[in-house]
C-alpha cells in the first residue's frame, strides 16, 4: 500500500507541470519558437476514404499553407482496401504504401503498429505527430497542441493527448464518457498495476502523441494494437516521466469498433504487457502464454482468432541499405 501511495504522489507532482491544454499552444507563437525544428505529421490509415481527406486538408489548410507549423504530411496507407490512398492524396499528402516501406529490407507485417514504424521510417521531421484518421473530430489544435510543448521545452521528448471520449450509438445516440472501452477495462488497469508512473496519462490507448524522432528511432514497436501500450512503457523507460507531457485537445470521437474486434485488442494489449513485464524481468513464465482467443457470435457460433503480437526493433538498430551484404 505505501508503494502505491509513491506512486500516487509521484503522478501529482507530475501531473501540474506537464500538463496544458491545445489553448495555450497558440500557432503564432509556435511559429516564434519552431526555429529549424521540422514537423512531420504521419496518418495510418487502413480503409479511412471516408474521413482521411477532410483531415489532411486541415492539415494542409492551417499549418502548411496558412503558416508553416508542418513541414510534412505522410499517410500509410494499411492495405486498405478502398479509396483511402487516393482520398489522402487528393488532399494534399503524401502517401506511402505500408508494405513498399523498407521493403528491401524486412518481410511485411501487420496492423497498426507496423504502419506507424513504416511511416517513422517514411518521414523525416525532427518531431513526428501521430494521428489517426478515423478521427470525426479533428482540428488543427490537435497538432499544435501536441507540437507546443516540444517546441517550447527542449527537455520534453514525448507529449500524449488526452479529451473526453464520448461513445456514439448505430441510433447517433451520444454517451458522454462511454468511449475508450478498451482503455477504461484493459489498459487503465494494467498500468495501474504495473506501471503506476503512468497512471497520470488519462487517454494511453489515444492515437495521438507526438514525440522527437531521435527518441521514436530508439524504441521497439510492437505490432497490431500494442503499439500504443509499448511505447508509453518503453518511453517512459527510456526518458523517464519528467521528459513526457501531456496535453488535453479537447473531446475525440472516431468510428468505433465491434466489441469482438475489441476483444482482440485488449488480447494485444495483454500480451504486450506481458512481454514488458518479462523484459523488465518482473515475471518469471514456465512458458509463454496463450495467444488464441475463442469468440462467441450473436447466433453461438464460435471462432478461434490469433491476438499474437510481433514486434519491430529500434529503427536507429536497422542496418542501413549500403551495408547489406
Ligand atoms: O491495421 C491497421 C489498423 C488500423 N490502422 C489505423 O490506425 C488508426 C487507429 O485504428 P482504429 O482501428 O481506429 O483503432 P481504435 O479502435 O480507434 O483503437 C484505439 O486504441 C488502439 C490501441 O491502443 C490505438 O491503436 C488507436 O489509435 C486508438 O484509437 C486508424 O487510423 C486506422 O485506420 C492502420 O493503419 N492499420
Ligand atoms: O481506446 C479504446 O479503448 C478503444 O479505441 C475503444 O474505443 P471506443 O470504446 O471509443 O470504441
Amino acid at each position: 500500500m505505501e508503494k502505491d501511495l509513491q506512486a500516487l504522489a509521484k503522478v501529482q507532482e507530475w501531473y501540474g507541470p506537464h500538463s496544458s491544454t491545445a489553448a495555450e499552444w497558440p500557432v503564432d507563437a509556435l511559429m516564434a519558437v519552431k526555429g529549424n525544428t521540422t514537423v512531420s505529421v504521419v496518418l495510418p490509415a487502413r480503409d479511412e476514404e471516408s474521413t482521411v481527406g477532410d483531415i489532411v486538408t486541415v492539415i494542409r489548410r492551417d499549418l502548411v499553407e496558412r503558416v508553416a507549423l508542418v513541414d510534412e504530411v505522410l499517410v500509410v496507407d494499411s492495405n486498405s482496401t478502398d479509396a483511402t490512398a487516393e482520398r489522402a492524396r487528393q488532399a494534399g499528402a503524401r502517401v506511402v504504401a505500408q508494405d513498399q516501406v523498407l521493403s528491401h529490407l524486412v518481410e511485411p507485417l501487420t496492423g497498426k503498429g507496423e504502419a506507424l514504424w513504416k511511416g517513422l521510417a517514411a518521414s523525416t521531421g525532427d518531431i513526428v505527430v501521430y494521428i489517426d484518421s478515423d478521427l470525426r473530430s479533428f482540428g488543427a489544435h490537435y497538432v499544435s497542441g501536441l507540437v507546443g510543448p516540444l517546441l517550447k521545452h527542449g527537455d520534453l521528448q514525448f507529449v500524449k493527448a488526452t479529451y473526453e471520449r464520448p461513445y456514439t450509438g448505430a441510433d447517433g445516440v451520444v454517451q458522454r464518457g462511454g468511449g475508450g472501452r478498451v482503455t477504461e477495462l484493459v489498459a487503465r488497469p494494467l498500468l495501474n498495476m504495473f506501471w503506476p508512473e503512468l497512471a497520470g496519462f488519462a487517454q494511453p490507448l489515444g492515437g495521438e502523441y507526438a514525440a522527437r524522432r531521435a527518441v521514436l528511432e530508439q524504441v521497439p514497436y510492437v505490432t497490431e494494437y500494442g503499439v500504443e501500450f509499448g511505447l508509453l512503457v518503453d518511453l517512459l523507460h527510456l526518458v523517464g516521466l519528467d521528459a513526457m507531457a501531456q496535453v488535453d485537445l479537447g473531446h475525440r470521437t472516431h468510428t468505433h469498433q465491434s466489441m469482438t474486434a475489441l476483444g482482440r485488442m485488449a488480447g494485444q494489449i495483454i500480451l504486450t504487457a506481458w512481454s514488458r513485464l518479462e523484459r523488465q524481468g518482473r515475471v518469471l513464465a514456465s512458458e509463454p502464454p496463450a495467444h488464441t482467443l475463442l469468440q462467441f457470435g450473436l447466433q453461438g457460433q464460435s471462432a478461434l482468432v490469433d491476438v499474437a503480437v510481433a514486434e519491430r526493433p529500434p529503427l536507429a538498430s536497422l542496418v542501413p541499405e549500403e551495408d547489406v551484404a
